[in-house]
Parts: C-alpha cells; sequence; structure tokens
C-alpha cells in the first residue's frame, strides 16, 4: 500500500510533479490515532494563541476517545498545557514540544530536563525581536521559538540566526511553519509515537498519524514503520505519508467518518 511521494531511498521526485495523496479509508482494524494540532486539529492562524477552543473540535475528539477506547493522542510541538486549553483536555494521552512532553492515558508525565543553553536561545532571540515589529518568542521551557508570520520579509536572517545558535549550542533546530525552534535535542515525533504505542491502550492497534507539517515527517515514518500509515494533511509535498486530505475541515470530518464506523 505504497503510494507515498517520498522514495525511502532519499530518491525523491520534483516538487511540480507531485499530486494530491489519496485519502485515507475511514474503516480501519483497531487503529490508534495519532493527531497533531495546528493546520491538522485546528487551522493555522495569525499568532498561537489566537487558536482557541471549538465545540466541534472538542465534540469530536471527545466521541472519538471513547469510541477507540482511550487510542487517541495529540502530538504537537505545543506544550502539554495549550493542548489542553485548545482541546479542553478532550485526549488525555497527549505529547507536546516535540516529543520533550508525553502524558500517558492514566495522566502519569514523562517531561525532559530543559538543556541549560534554551535559556540563551530564548535571549538571543528577544534580542533579535526588540527591533522587529511582528516577531514572536515563544519560550517552551525545554524550546525555544521565534514566529515571523508577522514579519515573513525576515525569514533569511531569522533562519541564518536560528543555524548560527544551532551550531553555538548544541540545540537541536525544528523549522516549521513561519517559525523556527532551537530544542533540547532527543525526541521528536516519532519517539512520541513509539513510546505510546509501547504501553495500553495503543500497544498491538495500528498507527496512524495525521501532520501536515515538517516536524510530523517523524511520526509519518513511525507510524509506517510499526505497520500503519500517515496522512498528509494539505497541498502535496515531498513527504513520508501515504494518504491525504486537503485542510482542517476535511479532518474532522474524516475523524468523524473512522468513529461511526469503529
Ligand atoms: O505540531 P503542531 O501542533 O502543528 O504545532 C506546531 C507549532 O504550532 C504553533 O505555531 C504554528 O501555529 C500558529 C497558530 O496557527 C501560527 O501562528 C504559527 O505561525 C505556526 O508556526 C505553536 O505556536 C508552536 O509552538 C508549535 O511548535
Amino acid at each position: 500500500m505504497r503510494t507515498s511521494n517520498l522514495n525511502t531511498d532519499g530518491a525523491s521526485a520534483p516538487a511540480e510533479s507531485l499530486s494530491y495523496l489519496p485519502p485515507p479509508p475511514v474503516l480501519l482494524e483497531r487503529p490508534a490515532l495519532f493527531l497533531d494540532m495546528d493546520g491538522v486539529l485546528a487551522p493555522l492562524a495569525a499568532t498561537p494563541d489566537a487558536v482557541v477552543p471549538d465545540a466541534r473540535r472538542t465534540v469530536v475528539l471527545r466521541r472519538l476517545v471513547e469510541r477507540l477506547d482511550g487510542r487517541v493522542a495529540i502530538i504537537s510541538g505545543r506544550t502539554i498545557a495549550e493542548i489542553d486549553r485548545i482541546a479542553e483536555r478532550a485526549s488525555a494521552s497527549a505529547s507536546g514540544v516535540h516529543g520533550l512532553e508525553r502524558r500517558r492515558a492514566d495522566g502519569s508525565l514523562d517531561h525532559a530536563a530543559a538543556a541549560p543553553a534554551v535559556r540563551a536561545a530564548v535571549a538571543a532571540f528577544e534580542r533579535f525581536a526588540r527591533d522587529r515589529p511582528g516577531m514572536i518568542v515563544e519560550d517552551k521551557a525545554v524550546s525555544a521559538g521565534l514566529h515571523y508570520r508577522g514579519a515573513p520579509t525576515e525569514a533569511a536572517a531569522v533562519e541564518a540566526l536560528a543555524h548560527s545558535l544551532a551550531a553555538e549550542t548544541g540545540l537541536a533546530l525544528q523549522a516549521g511553519h513561519l517559525v523556527v525552534e532551537l530544542k533540547t535535542p532527543g525526541t521528536d515525533k516519532g519517539t512520541a509515537l513509539n513510546a505510546f504505542m509501547e504501553e495500553p491502550p495503543f500497544a498491538g492497534a495500528m498507527p496512524v498519524m495525521l501532520g501536515d507539517d515538517l516536524t510530523d515527517e517523524d511520526g509519518f515514518r513511525a507510524a509506517a514503520d510499526l505497520g500503519g500509515f500517515g496522512v498528509l494533511i494539505g497541498p502535496p509535498r515531498r513527504t513520508a505519508a501515504t494518504f491525504g486530505l486537503p485542510d482542517v475541515e476535511a479532518v474532522l470530518t474524516w475523524l468523524d467518518a473512522v468513529e461511526a464506523r469503529a
């Protein structure tokens, strides 16, 4: 069932020749769903704080968690506190900051210790942002983010700063939608998915990862390695996902359909 846009040997098609992937099936044998937040469960917004709870999303998630006996986890670059704020704690299982935080279905928490260099990265981002209107520094304790959605012409300068700070500090560089992050090394969305899959209620199920961002590719690969698949949300690109959906609306409709047939 390989229809992904990325050859695993690294040879890939030119971007312009990529086509939309087919939609994922709704009838699934004992699925475990791993869901990204921004761009998947919530449309992208001007600032991180502008993303707020949504009644339909919360209802869809709560029904799904119940119907799949808890085999639903939100895996995000946001902190777990932010995931809970936006999803109204619809899912007990959650992983934040690209795998650096993880909360199990029983509420127990794993939390990586912050690399001390994250403080230096936050300070450097704040200095950089001071004279540049529209930039937002996001301090996630284990990771520092610099958002430039409000100042897109600064993209090259932001990337140069992030690369030089990563080389200086040993922090891991993670690029996203108009954001760069310098994070404590050691985890990604794939390690988070694998950790959930080793434990109840996920163990033995078929993992399905929904994501839109580069950071979700680790989750797509991890799901495929365990016999499941990835679903890319948004326009086509080189990806390890097997299926695709166009937008958040299509995601919520698909989740509803999976729930109805589970
Ligand atoms: O892994 P995700 O759940 O997709 O989180 C990725 C990052 O999402 C947030 O930033 C992004 O969404 C914002 C709101 O739509 C948008 O303004 C920003 O430009 C995006 O980069 C969040 O603030 C980050 O911490 C997450 O890493």
